[in-house]
């Protein structure tokens, strides 16, 4: 076992999975995230990004290949080690709003701060101020189903950032969002976590969003391949495009 480089906060090799069905999850992947990092993985539908984030953290032990955190391998951990260091050091964000309905807003935010030992009283101050933050301080006495979904994907990103985590592996966090609202919540994940120096991993289909990041690894049928960046077509070529298509109307 070779111990990961100093300043990779997450660190991985080789990193091979197979579903339960037998279909094949990651083959090879090895990537290093450095701390304070926003590493967007990208690719298209299917090609393997959640499933990769799933390994990261811990949440599915890997068939082949290692995961280090820090200087602790993840891989030869026990599922309630696992566990441990996910709730502690991790933050997770799905693409779906999943929050506790029997919990009010402010509630369902703080739980993640009161799991840690964190005292209900800090613990509602510091999910009220990530909240503020994200637009809706005006909900947090209303509980998931008086929202619309929008509000709850907030509510999820809220809470993802009220504990300060090590990481935060943020799995298409935008996607409920109507498109004006993207860029302002990205913009404040990113804002966020450059703040607090929180590493993130940004699963992400969408070339725009992988731009707020500092890097893009790229996924393909659950391998990793080579981003080609191509120049921007310039404007007077596709004004001129656009023109040709309506003459020829
Ligand atoms: N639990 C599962 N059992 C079997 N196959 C699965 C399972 N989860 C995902 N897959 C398959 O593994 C491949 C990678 O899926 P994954 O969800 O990791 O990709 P993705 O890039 O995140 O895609 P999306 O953007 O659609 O979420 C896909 O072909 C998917 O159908």
């Amino acid at each position: 076992m070779v111990a990961p480089p100093d300043n990779d906060v997450l660190w991985a090799r080789a990193l091979h999975f197979r579903h339960k069905d037998g279909s094949p999850g990651l083959s090879g992947v090895s990537l290093g995230v450095r701390e304070g990092e926003i590493l967007a993985v990208g690719g298209p539908r299917g090609s393997g990004k959640t499933t990769l984030l799933r390994c990261l953290s811990g949440l599915v032990p890997v068939r082949g290949g290692e995961v280090w955190f820090n200087s602790t391998p993840v891989h030869t951990m026990t599922p309630a080690a696992r566990e441990r260091l996910r709730r502690e050091r991790f933050g997770w964000i799905d693409p779906e709003p999943v929050l506790v309905p029997e919990l009010n807003v402010w509630e369902n935010t703080a739980l993640p701060l009161m799991l840690r030992g964190t005292a209900r009283r800090r613990a509602k101050s510091t999910a009220m101020e990530w909240l503020k933050r994200l637009d809706i301080g005006d909900q947090a006495r209303k509980h998931p189903a008086d929202l619309v979904h929008a509000e709850r994907q907030r509510v999820c990103i809220a809470r993802a950032l009220a504990p300060a985590p090590t990481v935060l592996f943020a799995d298409e966090p935008t996607a409920p969002l109507h498109r004006i609202d993207r860029r302002h919540v990205l913009r404040t994940l990113t804002t966020a976590a450059r703040s607090h120096g929180i590493t993130v991993l940004l699963a992400t289909a969408d070339s725009d969003i992988a731009a707020l990041a500092d890097r893009t690894v790229s996924l393909l049928d659950g391998r990793q391949v080579r981003t080609v960046h191509l120049p921007p077509v310039s404007e007077t070529v596709e004004t001129k495009g656009r023109a040709t298509c309506s003459l020829s109307v």
